[in-house]
């Protein structure tokens, strides 16, 4: 009897143990956020959440109010849904706060990268030094040309297809723009190897086709992925993936290519000079490959639907775009040499701008994450202080907090290609909630420490395309009388949003 006994209170003492570790004690502290742990030990929410985020922060906002602490998956994640009081999170020390934590982690199950000692600081030392500045001018010609080749190579060369062609706008969006972001920063095939300039590019039209092919098998698997939450052949799937994409992009390959981009270059070389090896740099290739390609393309593609879906913004946008055209004394025309923007050029399109900043108000949607290193106290824009437990997460989810907000952004659904522009034709900044000036009325390149470097390559990156398809196309919906589609919202919380279906259209050169 007494052994049963024991063996019993042991059962006992095991899942009381065992429900502890699943967080299902949790209880709310005084001074600490509204707590909801959800009905499920350990995952709490995390189904819900996954399924439809911003749906399910609404909910737990209403519930809640501004500031809240839900159970997703084994972590205790505070989210705080007030702009006003994002600077608290924003701008707090990383002792208390932390980005690299919850990154390394990501990219280690994600990319198979294991970072090295300074690895973000290296990261946002030669970005800050080649996405922007002079480093910025160097890369926006090199986008350009890689542009051309793709866009216009056979304009002028007789054997062009005059008529039109048909296409997804999805699929032609993100190709284009994700193959030429490529090119730009991994460089091109040397002339040399190739026979000749023009079998060259020839071969990085070929190249980068496949590459974006196989990219958008990954990128589909990537949500589950980064959740961890792929079946067995799905699995397998993404490991054959990731091999293809180490192997494309390895420092031997990269070493046989002309115009590779300071910022992977340095990139490379201080992670070699540091000893860590070569098959490891590879993997680590490929997550600049997926940092700098998977947003742009995407969000290229919006873009151009609203823009063809809202002729008064697609007349001013094409407007600007002939007027900067003219007073850089360059003319489109047959015969001619192809234009060139230059990213002084880009500084003087402000109609263009503010198009490109509400088109990522409404479909980019990171969802920013950071550790919680020791004990802290959070002060909210209203004064109430809250206390977050060291072990925690810290998380904003911009899009339904401020981009959303119809304080903040009256009709936040509707698309207005204005929305950013004063009335003088300048770059509008003062957004306002309960009468104070919200600092950040959009976020889509993340914020603080973890702020998106290239996010003006990114918007040159999107103005070029657009530039190019406006002097050089003429493009229209097959149907125009098609409705702008969903969003995915299995993709909420990585960045720009991509549509649920493509849109057939169709584009010619105009000559
Ligand atoms: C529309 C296009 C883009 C969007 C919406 C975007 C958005 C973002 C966001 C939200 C983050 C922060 C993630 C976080 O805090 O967890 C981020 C980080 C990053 N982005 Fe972008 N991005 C875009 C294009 C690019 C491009 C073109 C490049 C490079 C050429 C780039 C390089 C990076 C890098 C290296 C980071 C990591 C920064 C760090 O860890 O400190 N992005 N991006």
């Amino acid at each position: 009897m007494n052994l049963i006994l024991s063996v019993l209170l042991a059962l006992f003492l095991s899942v009381l143990g065992g429900l502890y570790l699943l967080g299902a004690f949790r209880r709310r502290r005084p001074g600490e956020p509204p707590l909801d742990r959800g009905l499920l030990p350990w995952l709490g929410h995390v189904l819900e959440f996954r399924r439809d985020t911003a749906k399910f922060l609404e909910r737990m906002k209403e519930k809640h109010g501004d500031i809240f602490t839900v159970q997703l998956g084994g972590f205790y994640f505070t989210f705080i849904m007030d702009p006003l009081s994002f600077g608290s999170v924003v701008k707090e020390a990383r002792a208390k706060l932390d980005f690299n934590e919850f990154a390394k982690k990501l990219v280690e199950r994600v990319f198979g990268y294991y970072s090295m000692e300074g690895d973000h600081k290296f990261l946002q030392m030669y970005s800050n030094k080649h996405l922007m500045g002079d480093g910025l001018v160097v890369m926006t010609q090199a986008m350009m040309s890689n542009l051309q080749n793709l866009m216009l190579h056979s304009v002028g060369s007789g054997d062009h297809q005059n008529g039109w062609q048909e296409d997804g706008l999805f699929k032609y969006s993100y190709n284009i723009v994700f193959r030429a972001g490529y090119l730009a920063l991994f460089g091109n095939e040397t002339a040399t190897k190739s026979g000749s300039l023009e079998k060259a590019c020839k071969a990085d039209r070929l190249e980068s086709d496949e590459l974006f092919y196989e990219f958008r098998k990954y990128d589909q698997l990537f949500p589950n992925l980064a959740y961890g939450v792929l079946g067995p052949s799905q699995k397998m799937e993404a490991e054959r993936l990731k091999k293809i994409f180490w192997d494309m992009l390895s420092v031997q390959k990269m070493n046989n290519r002309d115009n590779i981009s300071g910022w992977v270059l340095d990139q490379q070389q201080v992670r070699a000079e540091n000893g860590m090896e070569e098959y490891m740099q590879n993997r680590f290739m490929f997550l600049l490959l997926w940092a700098s390609q998977g947003n742009t393309g995407p969000s290229a593609f919006w873009l151009l639907l609203f823009l063809m879906k809202h002729p008064e913004a697609m007349k001013a946008v094409r407007a600007e775009v002939e007027q900067v055209l003219l007073e850089s004394g360059q003319e489109v025309k047959r015969g001619g040499p192809l234009v060139d923007l230059t990213r002084d050029m880009l500084l003087k399109t402000p109609v263009l701008d503010s198009t490109v900043e509400e088109t990522l108000r409404l479909t980019a949607a990171p969802v920013l994450t950071r550790a919680v290193l020791q004990d802290l106290s959070l002060k909210m824009a209203d004064g109430c202080e809250y206390s977050i437990r060291e072990g925690d997460r810290v998380a904003l989810f911009p899009y339904t907090a401020v981009q959303m907000d119809p304080e903040v952004h009256p009709d936040p659904t509707t698309f207005k290609y204005d929305r950013f522009l004063t009335s003088n034709g300048e770059r509008l900044t003062d957004f306002y909630k309960k009468g104070k000036k919200v600092k950040y009325y959009t976020m889509p390149w993340g914020a603080g420490v973890s702020m998106c470097p290239g996010r003006f390559f990114a918007t040159n990156e999107l103005k070029q395309f657009i530039f190019l398809l406006l002097s050089y196309f003429d493009f229209e919906l097959k149907n125009p009388e098609v409705k702008i589609p969903d969003i995915d919202v299995r993709r909420w919380g990585f960045g720009s949003m991509q549509p649920t279906q493509d849109i057939p259209f169709k584009y010619r050169l105009k000559f």
